[in-house]
């Protein structure tokens, strides 16, 4: 697996010139460029969206940037020519193909051979990854057998809207909380009652996390429908980082510097871990930093953030400075 930095899946409707002219532009602010060809791009657009794509990929340059292509479904008119086209033409630029409404294993398997045909057809030297969304009920039953399938699997991503209509869940909402989720306090003594709003996504993102981990692929959250709402994004960006994610998607321009927060380690947070990389330098023993235990699981933990702040260093000099490195 390549290492490299997705705090966000930039996404572009490529069927768009006045979006396509962004993305030189965007080539600079973003980790990872992707061109839509699913949901949002109209039927009568598609193949405009497809070739749209393929101008936007040989046009431009992308360095350390990634490109990624997210196809229509399976189950599509639209999926075959999608990739056949995309990878027989700018094959040698794309890094991951994100696929829509993965069901299971047997959805990754057709696109892995399909990839690797078309890889050897094009003699193309550097395998293309799978990213999955998990957005389907059966998916989401499905998703250890997801994350094994192959070895080009890259990642998964969260695709709260899809999941919610698959579901049945009551909500019109793209990601985030609901008001109405919500556990309610006993009565105090005045007989007052506080709803203390829970989050919805936290059971499928916990099993996203640990279906990806273990087959060592990288977990994201998906789309915050609310461009008006910048709090609530960062608040779900931020759940999921917590909880082990590493990028989520921008789906405007106002989210690439909330992902770009979220998704880049705290400062304070990464000079305390480098503290207790530094107090036990072979990872093993017990010390006391500033009155908190420190063991081999909390090294561990500290080398996870200071990692993550050295990728950050490694593209993002204004923030390596702050890191210290
Ligand atoms: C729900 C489940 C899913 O599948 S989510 C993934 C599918 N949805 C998408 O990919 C949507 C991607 N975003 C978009 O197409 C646009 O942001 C939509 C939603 C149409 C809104 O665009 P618009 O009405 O132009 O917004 P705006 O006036 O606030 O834009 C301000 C300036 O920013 C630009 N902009 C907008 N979106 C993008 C984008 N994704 N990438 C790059 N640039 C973008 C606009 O063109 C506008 O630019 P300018 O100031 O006029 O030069
Ligand atoms: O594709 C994303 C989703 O939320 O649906
Ligand atoms: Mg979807």
């Amino acid at each position: 697996m390549p290492i490299s930095l997705e705090r966000m899946i930039h996404f572009v409707p490529p069927n768009i010139e006045k979006m396509r002219a962004k993305v030189p532009d965007l080539v600079n602010k973003v980790d990872v460029v992707l061109g839509n060809l699913e949901d949002a791009i109209p039927a009568d657009a598609k193949s405009d969206a497809r070739n749209g794509f393929i101008q936007l990929a040989r046009e431009n340059e992308f360095g350390s940037t990634g490109l990624w292509t997210r196809v229509n479904c399976l189950n599509s008119p639209w999926f075959l020519d999608d990739v056949m086209e995309i990878v027989q033409t700018v094959g040698d630029k794309l890094d991951v193909v994100m696929l829509p409404k993965v069901e299971g294993a047997w959805d990754i398997h057709y696109l892995d051979q399909l990839l690797a045909q078309l890889e050897a057809k094009g003699g193309l030297g550097k395998p293309i990854l799978i990213h999955a969304i998990l957005e389907t009920a059966e998916g989401v039953k499905n998703v250890e057998q997801i994350a094994a399938a192959s070895p080009r699997m890259h990642g998964m991503s969260l695709g709260p809207a899809d999941l919610a209509a698959s579901r049945g869940m009551k909500t019109t909402r793209v990601g985030g909380g609901h008001p109405d989720y919500a556990v309610l306090s006993d009565s105090d003594n005045s007989g007052v009652r506080t709803a203390f709003q829970q989050d919805l996504w936290h059971y499928t993102v916990g099993k996203m996390v640990d279906a990806c981990l273990s087959y060592g692929l990288k977990p994201f959250y998906g789309p915050f429908g609310d461009f008006s709402d910048p709090q609530a994004c960062e608040s779900q960006f931020r759940n999921a980082f917590l909880m082990g994610c590493l990028g989520a998607w921008s789906l405007h321009p106002s989210q690439i510097e909330i992902a770009k927060k979220v998704f880049s380690p705290d400062p304070a947070e990464v000079a305390f871990a480098r503290k207790i990389l530094d107090a036990m330098p072979d990872g093993t023993g017990a010390v006391m930093i500033d009155g908190k235990m420190q063991d081999d699981a909390t090294w561990k933990q500290a080398k996870v953030i200071v990692d993550l702040a050295q990728l950050v260093s490694s593209k993002d000099k204004e923030l390596a400075e702050v890191y210290g490195f």
